[in-house]
């Protein structure tokens, strides 16, 4: 039997509530992904989304669920249901995706991994609630709306709390971090791609302990 939706929305809160910064990485060469998983939880970040945007992701999320201690990976980028599939076998422990799609939605109920799917409007996020979800992310925050978007879905929408992912930076993440439907942000600035091709995994370490660091 799959799991109940409500235990995936367990498993999602838990996730989210590990770290204040999940980061989302786009990894081009698959032997970094163990050092900068490594150097992501040593910093304090354990929660780890790689997204399915390369044709190196599935080995990264391989190398890391079975190298790194103390990380949770999962896959973000995840659009349909051979993506979810592939994702856990390789490993992942949860699914991102940018948006939401009746299809993909279809397979996540019939999927272990739990999905914490996108959404940018108020009638999107009230479908998925229809659906049993309560955890969301809100894609692409920034250009969507902002702080102010969002706050304005915590009074009519309060059973539903968000990681908004989408141009945020250590800078304005605290501003996303007080809003009371907010538990996380997402963000690629923990793995940018300079510090991935050189090899520069003290910066990443630095980096994840200054998000660790936010509240
Ligand atoms: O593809 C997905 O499922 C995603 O999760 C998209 C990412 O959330 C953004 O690419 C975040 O990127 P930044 O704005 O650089 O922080």
């Amino acid at each position: 039997m799959t799991t109940s939706i409500e235990q995936k929305q367990q498993q999602v809160e838990a996730l989210m509530r590990l770290a204040p910064v999940i980061p989302v990485v786009i990894i081009d060469d698959a032997r970094h992904a163990v050092p900068m998983a490594r150097a992501l939880v040593a910093g304090g970040i354990p929660t780890i989304e790689v997204t399915l945007r390369t044709p190196a992701a599935l080995d990264a999320i391989r190398a890391i669920a079975a190298e790194v201690e103390g990380a949770v990976v999962g896959c973000g980028t995840a659009l349909t249901a051979r993506d979810l599939e592939a994702a856990r076998q390789a490993g992942a422990r949860f699914a991102v995706s940018p948006g939401t799609s009746p299809r993909l939605l279809d397979a996540a109920d019939n999927s272990e991994l739990p999905l914490l799917p996108g959404v940018a409007t108020a009638s999107e996020a009230m479908a998925l609630l229809e659906r049993g979800y309560r955890h969301l992310k809100f894609f692409p925050a920034v250009p969507a709306g902002g702080t102010k978007l969002l706050g304005a879905w915590a009074s009519p929408l309060p059973q539903i709390r968000f990681c908004p992912t989408g141009g945020i930076s250590l800078a304005s993440a605290p501003e996303f971090l007080r809003l009371p439907n907010v538990i996380c942000v997402g963000g690629s600035w923990l793995a940018p791609a300079d510090k991935l091709a050189t090899g520069d995994w003290s910066g990443i370490e630095q980096l994840a302990r200054e998000a660790a660091a936010l509240s």
